[in-house]
């Protein structure tokens, strides 16, 4: 008799969805249904049997081909006939972090008709970049649900947060055949926490992934770290005129300032509070930075600038860091550099970039960086980004 299918939902076949989870499920054995509101892409996925992934590092370019993978509207009903189908057992996400609350009531009508269809249990992974994603998507499908199934989906849903990792930039198709192909680095890195997940009719087994305890310290590092860095790169990359991750961060002074963020404030913090060996978190660090400047990448400092408010809010990847060192007593030159690079990041495509230039300019410097940090008007840290601020607008937007 031969194995039943065994089916994943991955809501956003984008960058990461295509180049990332999608090829890893399927590895692990899974056909994925990609969903997104990208209509063309999804008929793509239907029509052609497989896209390929490019692997982009300088010493090895190859590529995978992925196939057992299908696609399905996710402004339509298919979508909700798939959570019902009892072949799935896991769900993901990758839209974006401001995307979740929209799908949350997509995935809370999935689960009901699971519910009804006696589908069993699943395990939802969003696998964004925040901390504790999944728990913010699980607030939104609770807030979605009706009172009937909630008991049942407290009990049948697994909610687990985790860590992903993998630079996956926009890939230009007329470098390979499909549209529908991606450009990934070699390197990857999914971390998922263990006592989240539900017991499935197959027991969670994703090649590649590894299942911990200790979450936390996972999202904390690689956020506070290779995010944090990637901002400050793009932000300070950005002010300096230079248009890709690469070459900013093979810029001397941008290096320097990234590094020393990253090895003795963000990087000593995560140490401390995180008990990591001192020499291993500085070796991640410079892993990292040789990531950064593959230049076979080609990645955009306006991709990884993107909605700077996001980036500036609390917790996120430039004041958690700033925060955490702070309540070291260590320093935070570097880090308050690139949060204030931020502040003059006027990439006016850029929704939030566009808002948060008109509340410079109506509000003043001052108070919007007190409001969005939550740093005192004339504390010390609010001093050091106004100072940091001031010294990058002369040197860079003097003529503004
Ligand atoms: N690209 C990377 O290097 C990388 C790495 C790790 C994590 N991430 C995270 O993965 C997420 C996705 O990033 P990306 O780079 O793949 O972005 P992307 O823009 O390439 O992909 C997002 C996809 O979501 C789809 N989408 C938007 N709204 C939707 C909706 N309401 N329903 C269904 N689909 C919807 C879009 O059409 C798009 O295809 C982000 O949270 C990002 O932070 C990205
Ligand atoms: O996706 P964002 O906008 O949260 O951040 C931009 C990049 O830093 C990010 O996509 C990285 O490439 C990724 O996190 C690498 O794992």
């Amino acid at each position: 008799m031969s194995t039943p299918q065994h089916k994943a939902i991955h809501f956003g076949a984008g960058n990461i969805g295509r180049g990332f989870i999608g090829p890893l499920l399927v590895d692990s054995g899974y056909h994925v249904v990609f969903t997104d509101v990208n209509k063309e892409v999804i008929q793509q996925l239907n029509d052609q049997d497989s896209y390929d992934v490019l692997i982009l590092d300088e010493d090895e370019e190859h590529h995978n081909s992925v196939s057992n993978v299908s696609g399905v509207v996710s402004t339509s009903d298919d979508v909700i006939h798939e959570f019902a189908d009892s072949t799935v057992d896991l769900v993901t996400t990758a839209v974006g972090p401001t995307i979740l609350e929209k799908i949350a009531a997509t995935i809370a009508k999935g689960l009901h008709a699971r519910r009804e269809a006696k589908g069993g249990p699943l395990n939802i992974i969003a696998c964004e970049n925040m901390v504790n994603q999944t728990s913010l998507l699980r607030d939104h499908v609770f807030s979605n649900l009706p009172e009937e199934d909630k008991a049942w989906v407290e009990e049948n849903v697994g909610f687990a947060n985790c860590s992903v990792d993998r630079i996956v930039p926009p890939f230009d198709p007329s470098q390979s055949g499909s549209s529908l192909d991606v450009g990934v680095e070699g390197f990857y890195e999914w971390v998922v926490d263990k006592d989240a997940l539900r017991r499935t009719r197959a027991p969670v087994n994703l090649k590649g992934v590894k299942l911990t305890t200790e979450l936390q310290a996972y999202i904390e590092r690689k956020l506070f770290t290779l995010n944090c860095g990637h901002a400050m790169t793009a932000y300070l990359g950005y002010l300096k005129g230079l248009d890709t991750i690469d070459v900013a961060i093979r810029d001397s002074e941008v290096h320097d300032t990234v590094r020393a963020a990253l090895w003795n404030e963000a990087g000593a913090a995560l140490v401390r509070r995180h008990k990591f060996d001192e020499e291993e978190y500085r070796q991640y660090v410079d892993k990292i930075l040789e990531r950064f400047a593959n230049p076979c990448l080609k990645d955009e400092v306006v991709r990884v600038g993107r909605e700077p408010l996001r980036k500036l809010s609390k917790g996120d990847r430039l004041l958690g860091p700033a925060s955490m060192a702070l309540e070291y007593g260590l320093p935070t030159d570097n880090l308050s550099k690139g949060i204030a690079a931020a502040f003059l990041y006027d990439a006016l495509d850029d929704r939030q970039a566009a808002e948060l230039q008109k509340r410079i300019e109506s509000e003043g410097i001052g108070k919007v960086v007190a409001d969005v940090t939550g740093f005192e008007e004339g504390g010390e840290e609010h001093k050091r980004i106004l100072e940091a601020y001031e010294d990058l607008r002369r040197k860079y937007r003097s003529s503004k």
